[in-house]
């Protein structure tokens, strides 16, 4: 049987994870393959370090050329993460006719046409279905499997780091700084934690994913991003009064010729599918004309997860080294900044934080001045010491609700979309409760 050589770039929480699992389940990838696939070297940047997996110390390298020059590797792991040298170790890798497989999202929103371009060019294959829903296998579903559909949509949970911390925060009140701590513990968080809470990696996945499915190439720039970063207690709490969960929800649509991309943090109904998605999982839902919508859940950050998803594109080069899917044809966006009238937003959460006190009153009387009698207004709780008060406002108009906060002097505001129907079945006039 033949033995197939992988070199590792990265031999962190998913290159430890893709060691361990290609050990442990040697003989059944080379019963269903008929070959073996053993890793010959991992690059890292330190020999001393303390790694969850234990390899002889010649499998280490810090010299990139080590597996780059190796002829006997065929398959090289890109699991480094970050744009620099993993890009340039990527093209290297390519140009001598290795196949690439990597888990690097970022890098791949960045970069990605150009990379698949060279890949293409050198006849060689280059895989990333660990980049996108860890554990999930959606991008060879949306390549492979949705190729005679027409996809208008794509909505889910894209971010573990994120939707970990939210659940943690919602079901054992600790702090948003502990929840982030413990993902880090786990494994879950990019290096740089930042990439999670500000709406960085569920952007980046979700561009890779549009880019798959849509005829309009986008960019990291067509994308509207926003994180966890503001989200408190009092917002979980706030939620759970009007019977919704906050989640970060990362959506594509495409309507009219133009692709709309959005990450942010929104209140959904309990009822909502993607609310019972929690921990570190992700899902997403695809919408397609011929199949109708279709579902997918896992974990979507984590060692062996993400080292499922690698191991997947490893054998997937096995069985096929020339790819027989065409990439769909795609042009450049113009003028996309434009929302179409369905996709705006007009029912938002609003949290105000006030440096005093202030009573309900009071609050009334600027909203009576703030808001028209069609537009509609819920206070749905306050802190203890009414420094923070979560509403539920459905207007036509955003800069309202900055005017309104703005009468208040409030020393910070939250808003973002609200997806219940506490607004819906009420009256349309401004009420507080
Ligand atoms: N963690 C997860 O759940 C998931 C991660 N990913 C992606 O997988 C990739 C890896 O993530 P993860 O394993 O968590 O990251 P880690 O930070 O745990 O591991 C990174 C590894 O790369 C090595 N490395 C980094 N920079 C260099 C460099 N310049 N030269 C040599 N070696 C380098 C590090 O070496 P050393 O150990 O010596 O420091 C380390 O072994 C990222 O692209 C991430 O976005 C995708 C899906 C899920
Ligand atoms: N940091 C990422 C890891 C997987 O892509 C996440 O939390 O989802």
């Amino acid at each position: 049987m033949k033995t197939i050589h992988v070199g590792l770039f990265g031999l962190g929480t998913v290159g430890a994870g893709v060691v361990k699992s290609l050990i442990t389940n040697e003989e059944h990838i080379a019963s269903r393959t008929g070959f073996r696939v053993q890793v010959k070297h991992a690059l890292v940047q330190s020999f001393v370090k303390e790694r969850s997996v234990s390899v002889p110390a010649e499998f280490l390298t810090m010299d990139a050329q080590t597996i780059l020059v190796d002829p006997d590797i065929s398959i090289v792991v890109e699991v480094m993460g970050g744009v620099e040298p993993a890009r340039t170790y990527i093209c290297a890798a390519l140009l001598a006719r290795k196949h690439v497989v990597t888990a690097n999202k970022e890098l791949l929103a960045k970069h990605g046409p150009e990379l698949m371009a060279l890949a293409a060019h050198m006849g060689v294959r280059l895989l990333f279905e660990a980049s996108v829903g860890g554990g999930i296998p959606i991008v060879r579903t949306l390549q492979a499997y949705l190729t005679a559909n027409r996809v208008s949509s794509i909505r889910g949970i894209l971010n573990g780091t994120s939707n970990y911390m939210l659940t943690q925060m919602q079901v054992k009140q600790v702090t948003f700084a502990d929840a982030l701590m413990d993902a880090q513990r786990l494994g879950y968080a990019e290096a740089d934690p930042q990439s999670d809470v500000e709406g960085y990696d569920a952007a980046y996945k979700l561009l890779i994913l549009s880019n798959m499915v849509f005829p309009v190439q986008s960019t990291l720039n067509d994308i509207k991003r926003k994180g966890i970063v503001d989200i408190t207690p009092d917002d979980i709490d706030f939620a759970s009064q009007v019977d919704c969960v906050v989640k970060l929800i990362a959506q594509a649509s495409y309507v009219d010729g133009c692709v709309h991309l959005d990450v942010s943090p929104r209140l959904i109904d309990r009822l909502d599918p993607l609310a019972t998605v929690r921990d570190v999982f992700n899902a997403v839902t695809v919408s397609a004309d011929v199949v109708g919508d279709l579902t997918f859940i896992g974990r979507g950050a984590g060692e062996m997860p993400t080292a499922s998803a690698i191991i997947e594109d490893i054998v997937e080069v096995l069985r096929s080294p020339r790819t027989s899917v065409q990439p769909l044809e795609q042009h450049k966006a113009v003028g996309q900044d434009e929302q179409v009238e369905f996709l705006k937003r007009k029912e938002y959460y609003v949290r105000i934080d006030l440096a005093n006190p202030i009573s309900n009153d009071r609050i009334n009387e600027e909203m009576r001045v703030s808001f028209r009698e069609s537009e509609k207004v819920i206070q749905i709780g306050h802190s203890k010491h009414q420094l923070s008060h979560g509403f539920l406002i459905a207007t036509e108009d955003e800069e309202r609700i900055l005017l309104f906060v703005r009468k208040l002097k409030a020393i910070k505001c939250v808003v973002f979309p609200y997806e219940g129907d506490k607004l819906s079945i009420l009256p349309a006039q401004a009420m507080v409760l």
